[in-house]
């Protein structure tokens, strides 16, 4: 797509003569995409301009910017007061919010045409930018014919030779279209008329310096342009500068030349629609432009969004964490009591076992002293026998006035002692001793009872009831 170029002929004599898109001006020809001839009215200017796409593209957030180029008193004014009007109505029936500024350049000031007052130019986000230009939010066609008409009056216009009223400043007209995330503008560029210098007064000699330099400027970059040079000087120049953002390709651009055919200016109108053919070679892919602000605010929204939602997690996590968190203090007691309970268990088992061992002790030391009893009275009944028996013997014996300490009783306690007497000591001794032994336990029936010696150093003993002195 390329920059769309109109001709517009002023109404007067002239020997320029249209064939089809192609002007033929003295020896040349021009091509344009459309010529409007002398006898245009406002409705096929619309058409010409093609005015109604344009502002479709603008609804669809896609730049629009028309220029008026030509000599002073060609008509660019003209045809400015006659596209403005026509554009008001259709501009606000759009999903953007519209609002409306002007400014001019004049000796390379930037002047705010709705506030009158200077302003700076700033380099912001790779765009010059008018710093502090008044734009009026409007709602409806009479706010914008006011702010139009505000804006024309304070524009500088000057008399000078050529032109009566003519204006001696560039003029910017935008409508500025915003939505949440997209911005967009319509701009309507009036330059200001070149002109011969000879032609002018020598008071008005800088104005036109200004003028003839600015658009010189213009002319070059328009020239870079269309010869796709890399870099191309929109610095040189406040016009150049302001209308970088609608020359760098992603607007829609549309060139009016605007050409006074009359014979004296056959030269100039040559020079004007030499720059309208040069224009035409520009290559534009426009698109539409996404509010950095509103992109920066979303996105920063956007942010604020995840980290709320990472604040929440983070709030979750040290909510589980600090769950977590009592939640192994109550296991670690838990723990710490169980741990207890099992040392406790452990001592009892220990205590247990030890218990058991000594009552394994104990059942075999009863054991042993069941057995030793059961020796005891087995060895006590063989006692007993043996005593029933001495007692026999020793009543018969006593009967029969025999000796009671015969040698067969000897033999019958063999290994034991060698005589009665002897044998019954041991056996008592050994009896005492088991008694000590087994907690004086009466495990025996002692029938036979200590010998004692008397006052005549008499020995007696007693076996049952019986006494035996000796
Ligand atoms: N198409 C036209 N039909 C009728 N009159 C026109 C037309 N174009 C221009 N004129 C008249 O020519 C005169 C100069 O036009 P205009 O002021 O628009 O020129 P200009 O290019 O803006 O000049 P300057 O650059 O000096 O401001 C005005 O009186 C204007 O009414």
């Amino acid at each position: 797509m390329k920059v769309f170029t109109v001709a517009r002929l002023k109404p007067g004599e002239t020997k320029i003569t249209i064939e089809k898109n192609q002007l033929r001006i003295l020896d040349k020809s021009y091509e344009f995409d459309v010529i409007l001839d002398e006898q245009t009215q406002q409705d096929e200017l619309y058409v010409g301009l093609n005015i109604g796409q344009l502002l479709e593209q603008f609804k669809n957030g896609i730049s629009q910017v028309v220029f008026c180029y030509g000599q002073t008193g060609s008509g660019k004014t003209y045809t400015v007061n006659q596209l403005i009007p026509m554009i008001l109505p259709q501009i606000l029936e759009s999903k953007f919010e519209i609002s409306f500024s002007v400014l001019q350049i004049y000796n390379e000031k930037i002047l705010d045409m709705l506030y009158k007052q200077q302003l700076k130019l700033r380099y912001k986000n790779n765009e010059f930018v008018p710093e502090n230009l008044t734009k009026f939010i409007c709602h409806s066609q009479e706010e914008l014919v006011k702010l139009y008409n505000k804006a024309n009056k304070n524009r500088i216009i000057n008399s000078h030779q050529l032109n009566d009223f003519s204006s001696r400043s560039h003029c910017i007209y935008t409508f500025h279209g915003q939505t949440t995330d997209l911005q967009c503008e319509f701009n309507i560029v009036d330059l200001a008329g070149s002109e011969r210098l000879n032609q002018t007064k020598v008071q008005q000699i800088q104005e036109s310096v200004e003028i003839n330099k600015s658009l010189f400027y213009l002319r070059q970059v328009i020239q870079n342009l269309a010869d796709k040079v890399q870099q191309i000087p929109y610095r040189q120049s406040k016009l150049t500068s302001l209308l970088k953002k609608s020359l760098n390709g992603k607007s829609n651009v549309v060139m009016v030349i605007c050409l006074n055919p009359s014979d004296d200016n056959l030269l100039q109108c040559q020079q004007s629609a030499q720059y309208g053919v040069k224009a035409r070679q520009i290559i534009l892919q426009p698109e539409q432009q996404q509010d950095d602000q509103q992109r920066q605010i979303r996105e920063l929204k956007q942010q604020i969004v995840n980290l709320e939602q990472q604040l929440k997690i983070a709030q979750n996590t040290i909510k589980s964490l600090k769950q977590n968190q009592q939640n192994q203090l109550v296991q670690q007691q838990q723990n710490s009591i169980q741990m207890e309970q099992i040392n406790q268990i452990n001592n009892l088992l220990g205590q247990n076992k030890k218990l058991r061992d000594q009552m394994q002790h104990i059942n075999e030391q009863n054991f042993a002293l069941s057995q030793l009893n059961h020796q005891m009275q087995n060895e006590n009944q063989d006692l007993r026998d043996k005593i029933n028996i001495f007692e026999e013997i020793i009543s018969e014996d006593l009967k029969k006035n025999k000796d009671p300490f015969r040698k067969d009783w000897v033999e019958l306690f063999q290994g034991e002692g060698s005589n009665y007497l002897e044998i019954i000591i041991n056996k008592l001794q050994y009896y005492k001793q088991l008694q000590v032994k087994y907690n004086n336990e009466k495990i025996l029936l002692n029938p036979i009872h200590q010998t004692v010696k008397n006052s005549r150093n008499q020995r007696s003993f007693s076996i049952g009831k019986r006494e035996f002195k000796f």
